[in-house]
């Protein structure tokens, strides 16, 4: 058996290393004998786990095997429902919020703001509340399971078909692991493209008494946004599917750029949207370091 060879490899290296220290006894007698010491404490855990393996029933091995390994993939709750959905991703403060709640107006759509619900959830006394509480204080993001979730209750209880899905998804993981569980493919990513001295001037002045509107978790939400977010951007945009509006506008002009890509195109067939709204890999790459 495989396990026991290494046993037995292990065993020769450690005679070679004892008699090689024999020349240096009184230097390294400890060091010997506290590898020694760690040596049979690996080599005992290794043979428990090969007589698990060996001896216990294929049902104990399995329950093993559950503790051991990662979490289930997650199991959509949506069912048939398959609605419409719009990402609206930004640096923090570039203006997700204000301009989903004028696309509501105007669009019919649905607002889900993903930091509202996580939000929520902290407020309902959830027993995963104060992690989600710790993981916002420290600007971090939330695991794509509980955040999903959320997400798809939201869209469950609604009887709309179509979503304004705000702040997620804002890394790779939660991005992977929303399609891998609903299925859902964005119509198409709403950019709002801002500069850093902006947005922080914006989240200073937000006073909302949001609890992670203070300098130093702002700093940390910039480098999470540049670090993880950006290239969610940059996977969608390499699918064209990105349309970057220039958020650094007064909060009216902002909304004319909006306008413009949600309301549809009268000529007939539907066809591509306006060259200008495509973002092109340098502009993204340009709008990074202004973040910087
Ligand atoms: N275009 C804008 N110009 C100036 N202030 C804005 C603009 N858009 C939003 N704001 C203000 O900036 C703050 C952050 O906006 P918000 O919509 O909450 O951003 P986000 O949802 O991206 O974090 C709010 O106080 C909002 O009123
Ligand atoms: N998909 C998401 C969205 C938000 N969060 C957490 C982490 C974010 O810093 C906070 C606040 O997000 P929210 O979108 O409300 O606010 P900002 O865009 O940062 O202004 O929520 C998350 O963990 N996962």
């Amino acid at each position: 058996m495989v396990s026991k060879r290494i046993v037995k490899v292990l065993l020769k290296l450690l005679r070679v290393l004892v008699e090689n220290s024999n020349r240096h006894v009184h230097t390294q007698f400890s060091q010997i004998l506290h590898l020694h010491s760690v040596f049979i404490q690996f080599s005992t855990l290794f043979l428990q786990f090969e007589f698990i393996y060996t001896n216990c029933s294929v049902n104990s091995w399995g329950l093993l095997k559950r503790l051991t390994s990662p979490p289930k993939a997650i199991e959509s709750t949506l069912g048939q429902k398959k609605p419409k959905v719009v990402f609206v991703l930004g640096g923090p403060g570039s203006g997700k919020g204000t301009q989903c709640a004028n696309i509501v107006e105007h669009f019919g759509y649905t607002h889900l703001s993903a930091g509202d619900l996580l939000r929520a959830e902290i407020k309902s006394g959830s027993e995963n509340g104060t992690m989600i509480q710790n993981m916002i204080k420290e600007g971090k993001i939330v695991p794509s399971e509980v955040t999903i979730k959320l997400l798809e209750k939201a869209i469950l209880e609604n009887e709309n078909d179509k979503f304004l899905i705000d702040g997620f998804p804002r890394n790779e993981e939660n991005r992977a692991a929303f399609e891998a569980v609903t299925g859902i493919v964005p119509e198409f990513v709403l950019f709002f493209d801002c500069p850093e001295e902006e947005m922080e001037k914006r989240l200073l002045g937000r006073n909302q008494g949001r609890e992670d509107d203070n300098i130093d978790t702002i700093r940390k939400r910039f480098k999470v946004f540049l670090e993880s977010s950006l290239p969610v951007i940059e996977h969608y945009n390499s699918k064209g599917k990105v349309r970057k509006i220039d958020a650094a506008k007064p909060v009216g002009e902002v909304f004319e750029a909006v306008k413009a890509l949600f309301t549809p195109v009268k000529r007939g067939g539907g066809g591509p949207l306006p060259r200008g709204f495509y973002v092109t890999v340098t502009s993204l790459i340009s709008s990074s370091t202004e973040f910087g």
